[in-house]
């Protein structure tokens, strides 16, 4: 009976302290069933363990720590499951009382529940025990209105169920989790057509709308309508433990990371510097572009038919250049590209500030660049959930195709609401210094510029400032109109940011020229691209 006693105490702290953080979420005064599991949030700071531990602690307990933990935040998992056991039975009815008092509490309650229906040994653990008798007494009914809830839910494991509950309850669950073929590992037709069965045979359902996709609907898939061969699934789709994310065929990104590469759209005769590569989800999305029409490496011709010259220079004859700064991510973007097929005869990997080692005389063959820069990340969520989530696979963050990884600002400073105004100056200073940096070589005829961010100072003003600076006028650059950059796509730029400086016509033009994405409503992070061009 300790032990229940103990684990009463605890489980009643770790309540109490997920109510608090959660005030919208009282599954004590809920008796709307269909709701219960809405409503359970999972949401307290800190480690479920720490604040057992803690409380554990507080309470000078002497029963085993370890089999105290293991019992209160198995019953936590369950909670809303057993909030309506309790509730539908009426076993709260049944208590006995003593001096107008009920002798046991709801919680002590749950947790011989918890133990009776749904424990390994489906044991309440103590001797002879009112208590025990009790609960064993109504043991019928508890277990009835547990196949109840089973059967209306339908309900195979409970376990997956509650793990994908607490999962669709977590606050920063990404929409959507979006995969694109990797055309890189993909030579042909009949090799595209045969991933695209298997792809069939893991989501059959075909669905007009990532909206359509709830996150239980692991069987629904969505063909992206802006990016060809993106697809959107339920994020609880076991996608990497897919063959054929394991082959590197197909490669998990967000939607919006894949715009850059894609309003780029490089061919087989173009030449690709990508300055800020790590973890070169970017990169190898440059790769599929290339290679899109069945080019291989080797095999480069210019529109003439005749062989390009600086194919014969070694050196010279990767059509991709990436460029990354931080060694530590440079290591991440060979392993990453090497696992996309992206082989060094197409991609040599440049470890090194692009600003001081990327010398535009040396790059004269360069025809288009894409400058995905460290920026606030402020359009970044699910950052928490997919870190929780590697850490249940047993995966490292670096191993995570993901580009949610793409910043080398310390996680702290993400989880800031609000960017102080000194920071986001210094950002945007680099962002415009690196642009330009990228605006400057000879023969671009295209580059793109992103950010993860949705502060106007690092998007439009960084655009802004590039637009009137002398040089870069100088060297003819606009921006790209929006007829050329996913037109379909409907969220542009803010047009308050150019109109002060342009008059009305230009500044619409050059803000429907820029994309924007918000976080989540758009189905995944919040983002901004802008292509500049010239003749
Ligand atoms: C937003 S992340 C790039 C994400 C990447 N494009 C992708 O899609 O996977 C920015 C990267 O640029 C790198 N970086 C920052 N400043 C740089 C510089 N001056 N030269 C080269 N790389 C830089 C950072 O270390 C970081 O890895």
């Amino acid at each position: 009976m300790e032990f229940y006693r103990d684990a009463t105490w605890i489980l009643e702290d770790l309540v109490k302290l997920s109510t608090k953080n959660n005030k919208n979420n009282n599954t004590d005064n809920d008796n709307n069933e269909s709701s219960t599991n809405a409503k359970h949030k999972n949401q307290i700071s800190g480690s479920l363990q720490t604040i057992i531990l803690k409380s554990h602690k507080k309470y000078k307990l002497k029963t085993n720590p370890k089999h105290i933990y293991a019992v209160v935040q198995s019953c936590y998992h369950f909670l809303p499951l057993l909030d309506y056991i309790y509730k539908k039975s009426q076993i709260e009815q049944q208590i006995p009382v003593k001096n107008g008092k009920k002798l046991y509490t709801k919680y002590t309650l749950y947790l011989c529940i918890h133990d009776l229906l749904l424990s390994k040994s489906k044991r309440i653990q103590m001797g002879k025990h009112p208590l025990k008798k009790f609960v064993m007494n109504q043991k019928t009914r508890l277990n009835a209105e547990l196949q109840r809830f089973k059967i209306k839910n339908k309900i195979s494991n409970l376990n997956t169920y509650f793990l994908q509950q607490s999962a669709i309850n977590q606050q920063d669950l990404p929409p959507i989790r979006w995969f694109r073929l990797n055309l890189v590992k993909l030579a042909n037709k009949t090799e595209i057509e045969k991933t695209m069965h298997e792809i069939g045979k893991k989501f059959p359902q075909k669905v007009d709308s990532w909206k359509d996709i709830e996150s239980q609907d692991v069987e629904k898939i969505y063909y992206d309508e802006y990016i060809p061969h993106l697809f959107g699934v339920s994020p609880l789709s076991k996608i990497t433990s897919h063959e054929l994310y394991k082959q590197g065929k197909i490669i998990i990104q967000d939607r919006a990371s894949c715009f850059p590469a894609h309003i780029l759209q490089p061919s087989h005769k173009d030449v690709i510097i990508d300055s800020c590569s790590a973890p070169g989800n970017k990169t190898s999305h440059l790769a599929s572009y290339i290679y899109s029409d069945g080019y291989r490496p080797g095999s480069r011709v210019d529109g003439d038919g005749t062989h390009h010259q600086q194919q014969q220079q070694q050196q010279e004859q990767q059509q991709i250049i990436a460029f990354e700064k931080n060694p530590e991510r440079a290591k991440i973007l060979e392993k990453m590209l090497s696992v996309a097929g992206c082989t060094q005869k197409l991609v040599k990997v440049n470890v090194g500030d692009f600003t001081k080692i990327g010398i535009q005389k040396d790059y004269t063959h360069v025809t288009g660049l894409l400058v995905d820069p460290s920026c606030s990340g402020s359009g970044i969520f699910g950052r928490k959930f997919v870190d929780d989530l590697n850490k249940k696979n047993g995966k490292h963050k670096e191993e995570n195709n993901q580009d949610e990884d793409d910043e080398e600002v310390p996680l702290e400073e993400f989880k800031q609401q609000e960017m102080d105004k000194q920071r986001l100056t210094k950002l945007s200073s680099f962002q415009f210094q690196i642009v330009k940096h990228a605006l400057l070589f000879p023969n671009a005829k295209k580059v793109v510029y992103s950010t993860c961010s949705v502060h106007a100072e690092e998007n439009e003003q960084v655009v802004l400032d590039l637009l009137v600076d002398n040089k870069v006028k100088e060297k003819g650059w606009k921006v790209r109109k929006r007829e050329h950059v996913i037109p379909k796509w409907d969220r542009r730029g803010f047009v308050e940011e150019f109109d002060q400086t342009f008059d009305k016509e230009t500044a619409v033009e050059i803000a429907q020229g820029c994309i924007r994405a918000l976080p989540k409503e758009d189905g995944g992070i919040g983002f901004f691209a802008v292509c500049f061009e010239r003749e």
